[in-house]
């Protein structure tokens, strides 16, 4: 990793502002999926008696300073925010026996928006859509009242526990403050806010 970054993520361990949980304490690992970062896997974290997800920075990641700065980025937001009910929880971080870092988090039973809306669309009743719908712009709200905006909102990054929508993955996230005055495009094309197709100066604000 990064000497700057690895640096960093140490000291905030050491100095205790990101809780550090041995390994040995997850059993039972299921791969759920795999994004940028690399692979995420179901456990069980034994002591705490939860079943959570450990988001892997793949070793083969290790060269690319820009995947591991968003990686510790979305670290360092995910722990300002992920106290709301409608934000995947955040609890440390781990390294596996590959030596490579791991998020903890709080791990979705329905998995993503998209494929619960597939599963279920037929029998979700318009007042099931419309909770959702309220839940996931109530903690919009809330990001946005902590000056953050998270500039890849979709269906894949929106987990569903217990019915419940939680807005995940803050690789791409900024502090409002840090958002250049140019609109650079990041995230998924479809869901972009149209003004940045057709204004080049336009600030994001979602
Ligand atoms: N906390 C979680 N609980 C349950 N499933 C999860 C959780 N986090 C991720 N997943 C599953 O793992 C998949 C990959 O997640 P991840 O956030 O790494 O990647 P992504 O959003 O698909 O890609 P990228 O990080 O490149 O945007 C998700 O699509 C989802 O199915």
């Amino acid at each position: 990793m990064a000497n700057v970054q690895e640096e960093w993520l140490k000291k905030a361990i050491d100095e205790r502002h990101i809780n550090y949980i041995e390994y040995n304490k997850f059993t039972d690992p299921f791969i759920i999926g795999s994004g940028g970062f690399g692979s995420v896997f179901r456990c069980e974290w034994r002591d705490s008696g939860l079943t959570i997800a450990l988001k892997c920075l793949k070793a083969d990641t290790i060269v690319d300073e820009k995947i591991i700065k968003d990686f510790i980025y979305e670290l360092k937001l995910l722990k300002s925010v992920s106290n709301h009910p409608n934000i995947i929880s955040f609890y440390g971080v781990t390294k596996d026996n590959n030596g490579n870092f791991n998020m903890i988090l709080e791990y979705a039973n329905e998995g993503t928006l998209r494929e619960y809306l597939m599963t279920n669309f037929a029998k979700l009743q318009w007042t099931d859509k419309l909770y959702m719908a309220k839940e996931i712009a109530l903690s919009l709200l809330f990001l946005h009242d902590n000056n953050i905006i998270h500039r890849d909102l979709h269906s894949k990054n929106i987990l569903i526990h217990q019915k419940q929508p939680k807005i995940t993955d803050f690789g791409l996230s900024r502090q409002i403050n840090e958002i250049s005055s140019k609109s650079n495009l990041h995230g998924m094309p479809a869901y972009v806010e149209p003004q940045c197709l057709v204004n080049d100066k336009y600030k994001r604000n979602m």
